[in-house]
């Protein structure tokens, strides 16, 4: 059942689980654990239900529903040392389905060697490329575009299921830049090859999209996990309530039992205590998570003495490692204003209008793709000059340092779009970043904000990295085929020197941003790392040192994927679901 209120929890109900949020993490853990129908699941979720709210359907209003929005925690950054002092917004979903509700929808398994480091850090073969495969069998979904377009050579349907949970498909309309997308490859195949399917292991080149949509709609961990089976007699799923404290509820073996969350409405608000028979699960998110453990007195003590609190267990390792991808834009103008479809959508009222219409009575058109519909992944050469004197912080060949995404419209996070001219912006994203930061509180009051710093660009690889990312993005825009499509460098970027490394290092400093990647704030170790040894979670996401509580998100992931993350934390989820039901004692 849905309920709004704690008051409305059934009297004298055991629950077997407690999990705390609804993103991909534990959107996936509810769904999977209350497949048994003798296993009572609770789900507590801080936002509210996503169901029947348009813009969360409509893929490509995506872009309004961040930062300072309804379904939006409404984060920020501490001001950014390498970025000329800003402060960054930091949004996190807020909803039913969490990030995965009001996120871009790029859907990204990664490289193959991500997977292989993943098994490495944690010494489990369980989570490598080849043992986590039959897993995309469980999340995916592929359906057909939206327009019935033929998809031969866009995506490779052989390595995807069509009974998972989540839809994905390519692209659903085109975008007038899509053509010369794929000419580009075919004119600089060197440097800018085609990749048929990214989602393979071998991500590198470029490539057509996959999204998780479908059917017009957005699909996210709650129309795909939640939603489908809240109709279980086993589920109850309460939004509108923040978990504010995971208790100890006694002594197992020595270990401090952890069965028992505390929860509330609102800040003002009567708390609620439940236990459970089993577990608790904490899916809070890469922010979140760090933010409740320690909150419970499971932290770095030099934290939680400094703001008078007790800790239970001393993990120094909560919070640290945050690692996320700065994204840069490079901003090129339009020969057709007709081309920049976000800026068509803010300005002109009778297309917005009819985009409007059409999706709403076909579920077709604009409206149905995310804001863009192809990526590229790409590595700086083996004979670079910078291996001379920096290591590779990729998980290896096959992996990727940075992103091409290629959005039809002026992306605007540092200042209000412009009202006149028209845009195509070309993204550049380090996705393999050697810089790491911190989330940590400043409060005991569950309701304050954690103190967020993703210490963007703190080290020579990274600025060089997303230096080299902007230069191959000029050469990328100055090929033959973008001849009567773009003007040249405009808006803002018009007067970047991309030849420059003062030019390009000033404009990376005044306008890198977060494109929302959090991850490793409570990550996973090897059983035998024992506490306050670099992990936070053993290899089946148990939390170390307590007994009765996993973690089950992006916190967990050891490293950062070269990808957009939701797959992976899907993948992870879909395994942890399997270990916890198989009953084993692995650790
Ligand atoms: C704007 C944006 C765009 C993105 N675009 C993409 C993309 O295109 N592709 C991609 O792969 N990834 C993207 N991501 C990232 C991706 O969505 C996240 O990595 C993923 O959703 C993380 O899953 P999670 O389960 O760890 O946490 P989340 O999805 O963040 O879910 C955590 C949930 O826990 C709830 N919660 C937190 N604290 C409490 C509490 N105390 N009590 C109760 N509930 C609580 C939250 O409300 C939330 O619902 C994007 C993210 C954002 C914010």
């Amino acid at each position: 059942a849905l309920l709004t209120d704690p008051s409305q929890l059934p009297a004298n109900k055991v629950y077997d689980y407690v999990v705390v949020g609804t993103g991909p993490g534990g959107g996936v853990i509810a769904s999977r654990l209350s497949e048994d129908p003798n296993t009572n699941v609770l789900v507590i979720e801080a936002g509210p239900s996503d169901q029947g709210v348009t813009s969360l359907q409509i893929p490509l209003l995506a872009p309004q529903l961040q930062p300072n929005q309804a379904f939006d925690w409404n984060f920020t950054t501490v001001p950014q040392k390498n970025l000329d002092n800003r402060t960054l917004q930091y949004p996190r979903g807020r909803v039913l389905g969490g990030s995965s509700g009001i996120n871009f929808m790029v859907y990204t398994r990664g490289p193959q060697d991500d997977f292989d480091r993943y098994a490495s850090v944690s010494g489990d073969d369980g989570w490598s490329w080849n043992s986590t495969l039959p897993y995309w069998n469980k999340i995916e979904r592929l359906v057909p575009p939206r327009d019935g377009h033929n998809t031969n050579g866009e995506i490779a349907p052989a390595i995807h299921s069509t009974s998972g949970a989540l839809n994905i498909s390519v692209q659903n309309a085109p975008f007038a830049q899509d053509p010369l997308v794929i000419e580009t490859t075919q004119e600089l195949p060197t440097e800018f090859p085609f990749n048929e399917d990214m989602n393979s292991g071998y991500p590198l080149g470029i490539g057509w999209m996959q999204g998780t949509y479908g059917n017009g709609m957005r699909s996210s961990a709650s129309t795909a996990y939640i939603e489908p089976v809240l109709s279980r007699p086993n589920l109850d799923v309460l939004v509108e309530t923040t978990v504010t404290k995971l208790i100890q509820t006694g002594e197992a073996s020595g270990t401090p039992l952890f069965r028992g969350v505390q929860f509330a409405s609102s800040a003002t608000s009567p708390k609620y205590a439940l236990n459970v028979t089993r577990e608790v699960i904490l899916s809070a998110g890469a922010v979140n998570t760090p933010q409740l453990l320690m909150l419970s007195g499971l932290g770095p003590s030099k934290t939680l003495s400094s703001l008078n609190m007790k800790t239970i267990v001393d993990l120094p390792d909560v919070g640290q490692h945050l690692t996320d991808h700065p994204f840069l834009r490079t901003l090129f103008g339009l020969v057709n204003p007709d081309d920049d479809i976000l800026e068509s959508l803010a300005r002109n009222a009778t297309f917005a209008n009819d985009v409007l219409n059409e999706w709403a009575s076909e579920r077709q058109g604009v409206l149905t793709d995310s804001t863009g519909n192809q990526v590229g992944w790409l590595r700086i050469p083996d004979d670079d000059s910078i291996w001379k004197t920096e290591q590779d912080p990729s998980s290896g060949p096959t992996a990727p340092h940075f992103e091409f995404l290629f959005v039809p419209g002026f992306v605007s996070e540092t200042e209000t779009a412009p009202t006149t001219g028209s845009f195509f912006t070309l993204l550049t994203v380090l996705v393999s970043p050697s810089s790491g930061g911190s989330v940590t509180i400043a409060s005991a009051d569950p309701f304050a904000k954690p103190v967020i710093d993703p210490n963007f660009l703190d080290t020579t690889f990274d600025v060089y990295a997303i230096r080299a990312a902007v230069r191959s993005a000029a050469r990328f825009a100055a090929a033959g085929a973008w001849n009567g499509f773009l003007t040249g460098q405009a808006g803002p970027f018009a007067n970047v020197d991309v030849g420059s490394d003062e030019d390009v290092d000033a404009w990376a400093r005044a306008q890198s941003w977060t494109i929302w990647h959090p991850v490793a704030t409570a990550r996973m170790g090897t059983c035998a790392q024992t506490v306050g040894n670099g992990a936070v979670v053993n290899l089946d996401a148990t939390v170390k040192g307590v007994q009765g509580l996993r973690v089950v998100d992006a916190s967990i992931l050891p490293y950062i994927p070269a990808a957009h993350p939701q797959a992976v934390i899907y993948a992870f989820a879909e395994r942890v679901a399997d270990l916890i039901k198989s009953g084993q004692s692995i650790c």
